[in-house]
């Protein structure tokens, strides 16, 4: 057995995907959930998910083996302060946040430093779906997971973090803190920042209505993400602002480019544009995991 008590803080889409799989593949012994919303985490009992549950962090770390924290970014900080009275020296902290900068800063900001024992890491794949109920086995199965262990992180707490992931099916990578917010800010905080706003703007235009029910599938597959839980995306773009605006302000100069050869009838720009994308597109979508959700290559 790898963990006797798992404490999954968030139990959602990842939090719960993770206890049904570390159950599923006799990982842990027990699995406590913890969070805000009382009727989720009954669900999540209902559903078993978790063994039982509390609304009250430091009840629910203190005799942890494996704290998960599957919450919104922006509730890492007080979660740290709520868990710190009741926490063990031995209790391993992870989590499965979007972002790993601000986890970091947001534990030295509680306990002065990066505590040994807290292994960052991030699970890249998912759904739009949130909640216990959109859960499910097998999320994890063949999907990366990028653990981001600190100079500070003792490696035997990364190794069981890593076995947890390799437990359930993942294939582990480690990077770094910041590497890791630069390139997920360009393959992922980016292009769901672009789906929120461009359904945002097509909403707003008169004949939305219109707009919407001709739309073919090229649109749903740019937009599905944009169904996505506003307040998780809220708080990655504020949590990873300096990585996302440098993203966000390259791409700017180059839809200005775009308009630009549109309007002065450069066709050999465009089209070398659009030719040196697809050739990029074609060659890395051998490299994506079709067939799965959460892939983005459905
Ligand atoms: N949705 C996705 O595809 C992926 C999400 N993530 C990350 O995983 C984390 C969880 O995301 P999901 O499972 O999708 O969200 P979710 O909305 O399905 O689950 C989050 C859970 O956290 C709880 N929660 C909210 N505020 C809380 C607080 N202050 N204290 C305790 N619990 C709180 C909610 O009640 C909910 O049960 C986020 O940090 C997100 O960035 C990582 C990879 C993929
Ligand atoms: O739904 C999708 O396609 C996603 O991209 C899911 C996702 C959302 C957030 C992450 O940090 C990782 C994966």
């Amino acid at each position: 057995m790898l963990i006797n008590r798992l404490v999954v803080i968030g139990v959602g889409l990842i939090g719960g995907s993770v206890a049904r799989d570390a159950r599923k593949f006799g990982l842990v012994k027990e699995i406590i959930g913890c969070g805000r919303g009382e009727a989720n985490l009954q669900k999540a009992v209902e559903l078993g998910v978790v063994d039982s549950y509390t609304t009250d962090v430091a009840d629910a770390v203190k005799d942890a083996d494996m704290v998960l924290m599957a919450a919104p970014m922006g509730a890492f900080e007080s979660l740290f302060r709520a868990m710190k009275p009741a926490l063990s020296p031995n209790t391993i902290i992870t989590d499965a946040g979007s972002v790993k900068g601000c986890v970091v800063d947001d534990a030295i900001k509680v306990f002065g430093e990066v505590p040994a024992n807290l292994v960052p890491a991030h699970p890249i794949a998912g759904t739009e779906k949130s909640g216990v109920e959109a859960s499910f086995e097998g999320l994890y199965r063949d999907r990366r997971v990028l653990l981001t262990p600190t100079e500070q992180t003792d490696p035997q707490a990364t190794a069981k973090v890593r076995a947890l992931w390799t437990g359930i099916g993942a294939r582990v990578d480690e990077i770094g803190v910041e590497h890791h917010d630069k390139v997920l800010a360009a393959t992922s905080h980016l292009p769901h920042l672009l789906a929120y706003g461009l359904v945002d703007t097509l909403a707003r235009m008169d004949d939305s209505r219109e707009i919407f029910s001709y739309a073919a599938g090229g649109f749903r597959d740019f937009t599905r993400i944009a169904a996505s839980d506003p307040q998780m995306w809220h708080d990655i773009n504020f949590t990873n602002r300096k990585a996302i605006l440098e993203v966000l302000d390259l791409y700017r100069a180059d839809l200005d480019q775009l308009r630009h050869w549109i309007s002065t009838d450069d066709s050999e720009s465009l089209m070398t544009c659009f030719k040196n994308a697809k050739s990029a597109r074609d060659h890395f979508s051998s490299i994506f995991h079709a067939g799965k959700p959460g892939d983005g290559d459905e």
